[in-house]
């Protein structure tokens, strides 16, 4: 459990993160959101107390961090900053790790295997990948086994086999009962592994609510789903708010009433085989755009320079 009150930071006279308020709850993963310069490092920062905080305070699991006396065992946060030694491998940075901290050797090969790291892990830690560096960004935060989990934009840098592991990772861990907190600035990403959304513009808080329910604000919240089997697939989803709709004889079915993963989760559970599915993303990135609009520190411009023209 992550809980901020009036969390606030100020760089001179900028204030980065302005008044927060906020639960992260076990057992779900809470996205933290927002346009880039909105706070979310800041405030993963002062979670970790590797920023102070100006006023207000954050508690893991009902203390400061640094008042945890294994805190390594507490939380468990990727933050963007890298603090590896390029020439130590991967298995030794792990290593080191644990024995500064009291976790047995046999954690490290655990992480190595759970992060895919397998044959790479006696390589040079400096000549990885982005990715790599980002599943070895993951394996340490795992470590110490923590009840607590915060990534800052975890899948950036990883390929599509990447991506797909960190959203099972992140949905696995929520499963097992811990608290999952991370941070994106991508509505659709979230949109697809996380239950419950902490969205920020300006370092204030814009919004502290489920998926579902932006998305239902947003009236987006159909699903297109092709499948082998419509006729089982609308009895596995029906229930109370679910609305189902589709031609006779297609394979594919228009979902309103649930979510992209709740339908696949069933789906897997019958035993039905899916083509195809597809939440109505464009309305979710509008929900999310409309709501931080005010909030984006750098609007973009479509009008582009003139380029010069070319000496004839
Ligand atoms: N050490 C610092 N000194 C001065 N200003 C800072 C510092 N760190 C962050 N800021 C400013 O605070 C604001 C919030 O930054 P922060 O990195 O927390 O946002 P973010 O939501 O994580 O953005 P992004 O998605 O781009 O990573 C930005 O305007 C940033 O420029």
């Amino acid at each position: 459990m992550i809980e901020a009150q009036q969390l606030t930071k100020r760089y001179g006279e900028k204030t980065a993160v302005d008044g927060l308020d906020f639960v992260v709850k076990p057992g779900t993963v809470t996205g933290f959101l927002g346009p880039n310069g909105a706070g979310k490092s800041t405030t993963m920062r002062m979670i970790v107390g590797l920023d102070a905080p100006t006023a207000g305070s954050v508690t893991v699991n009902g203390r400061p961090y640094a008042r945890h006396r294994a805190p390594l065992q507490e939380v468990g946060a990727l933050l963007e900053a890298k603090s590896i030694h390029p020439g130590r491998s991967a298995y030794n940075h792990l290593r080191s790790l644990a024995l500064t901290h009291g976790i047995p050797r046999r954690r490290v090969d655990e992480v190595i295997d759970l992060a895919g790291l397998g044959s790479v892990a006696r390589k040079r830690a400096g000549a990885f990948s982005l990715g790599m560096g980002q599943r070895l960004g993951i394996a340490a935060a795992l470590l110490g086994d923590p009840q607590t989990v915060m990534l800052d934009e975890p899948v950036n840098g990883l390929d599509p086999e990447g991506v797909l592991w960190i959203r099972n990772l992140l949905t696995t861990l929520a499963e097992e009962g811990r608290t999952v907190f991370v941070s994106s600035h991508l509505m659709s990403e979230m949109a697809l592994v996380a239950d419950h959304l902490i969205v920020v513009g300006r370092g204030r808080l814009l919004a502290d609510t489920t998926v579902r329910d932006l998305v239902r604000q947003a009236g987006g919240d159909t699903v297109t789903v092709k499948t082998q089997d419509p006729a089982r697939l609308r009895e596995a989803l029906a229930g109370p708010g679910v609305d189902i709709t589709g031609h006779v004889g297609s394979e594919e079915l228009q979902v309103t009433g649930i979510t992209a993963r709740e339908i696949g989760l069933k789906a897997a559970e019958h035993g039905i085989a899916l083509f195809e599915l597809s939440p109505r993303t464009m309305s979710l990135e509008q929900a999310f755009m409309d709501l931080t609009r005010d909030a984006v520190e750098y609007h973009g411009t479509t009008t582009t320079a003139e380029t010069p023209g070319r000496a004839a």
